[in-house]
C-alpha cells in the first residue's frame, strides 16, 4: 500500500483522462437487465484495471516496462524505484481499449476492482512455479468471480537455467482452466501477445450479448503465441 502511494505512472503518453472504473460495469447492459440479447456498443472511454501478480522477482516491473516503453531495465529496481502503474491503449478490432495495468502489491483491495490478472512466475525458479497455486487460492478468494486471468511463464530467455518445463506450465493452466503462455520482459516476446489478448477478452466480453458465448482465449493464445522453446 505505501508503495502505491508514492508512485508515478510510467507513462501517460497513451491516455489523457482515466474515467473512474466501476467494477463489473463492464458487463452490465440495458439489454441484459430487460432480459433483451442486445448487444451494448463498446464504450471505447472504459478503463480496464490489469493487475501483475507473482512472487518477488519474477518480473513483472519488467514486464510492465516492456509493454509500456518496449524496452528492459536490466536490475531489480522496482522496489527501490516505485514504478506501479501505466495506462496505455491498446487496440483490438480498430477499437481502443484502455488498460491501466498495476503492479500488485500488499493489499487485497487491489483484486477487487480489477477485471483482468496476470499471473507470473519465473520459468528459472521452481518456488515461483509452486506459489503459484497459492496464488490462485488467494485470488478466487479475493478477486471477482469473473476476472480475466492469464498465466504466464516468465524470463523465456533463460532456457539454459529452466527449472520449469513448458508442459508443467501448460498442466497447471490447464488445472485451473486458465490461458498460458511464456513470456520474455527481457526479449519482448509474447509481452503485448499477453496484453492484447486480455484486452480483446474484455472488449468482448462489455459487448457480448447474455446468450453469446465468451471469446475463447485458449485457442487464441495457442493460434497466436510465438513458440519460445526453439527460439533460444
Ligand atoms: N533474463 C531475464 N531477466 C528478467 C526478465 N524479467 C525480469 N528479469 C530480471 O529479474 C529481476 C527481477 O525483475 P523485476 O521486474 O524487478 O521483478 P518483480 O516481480 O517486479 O520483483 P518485485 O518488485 O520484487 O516484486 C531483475 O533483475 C530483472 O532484470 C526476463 O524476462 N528475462
Amino acid at each position: 500500500m505505501e508503495r502505491m502511494e508514492s508512485m508515478e505512472p510510467i507513462s501517460a503518453l497513451y491516455t489523457t483522462d482515466y474515467p473512474e472504473i466501476h467494477p463489473g460495469g463492464s458487463r452490465r447492459s440495458a439489454g441484459s437487465q430487460l432480459g433483451s440479447p442486445v448487444a451494448p456498443s463498446y464504450n471505447e472511454d472504459m478503463m480496464h484495471k490489469t493487475i501483475l501478480v507473482g512472487d518477488s522477482g519474477v518480473g513483472k516491473t519488467s514486464l510492465l516496462v516492456q509493454f509500456d516503453q518496449g524496452k528492459f531495465i536490466p536490475g531489480s529496481f522496482s522496489a527501490t524505484v516505485g514504478i506501479g502503474f501505466t495506462n496505455k491503449e491498446v487496440t483490438v478490432d480498430n477499437m481502443k481499449v484502455k488498460l491501466q495495468v498495476c503492479i500488485f502489491t500488499v493489499t487485497h483491495a487491489y483484486y477487487r476492482d480489477a477485471q483482468a490478472l496476470l499471473l507470473l512466475y519465473d520459468i528459472t525458479s521452481k518456488t515461483s512455479f509452486d506459489n503459484i497455486r497459492a496464488w490462485l487460492t488467494e485470488i478466487h478468494e479475493y478477486a471477482q468471480s469473473d476476472i480475466v486471468i492469464m498465466l504466464l511463464g516468465n524470463k523465456a530467455d533463460m532456457a539454459g537455467e529452466r527449472a520449469i518445463k513448458r508442459d508443467e506450465g501448460e498442466k497447471l493452466a490447464r488445472e485451473y482452466c486458465v490461458p498460458f503462455m511464456e513470456t520474455s520482459a527481457k526479449t519482448g516476446v509474447n509481452v503485448e501477445l499477453a496484453f492484447i489478448l486480455v484486452a480483446k477478452e474484455l472488449k468482448h466480453r462489455a459487448v457480448r450479448r447474455p446468450d453469446q458465448l465468451s471469446f475463447q482465449i485458449h485457442q487464441y493464445v495457442e493460434a497466436e503465441e510465438q513458440k519460445t522453446s526453439c527460439c533460444f
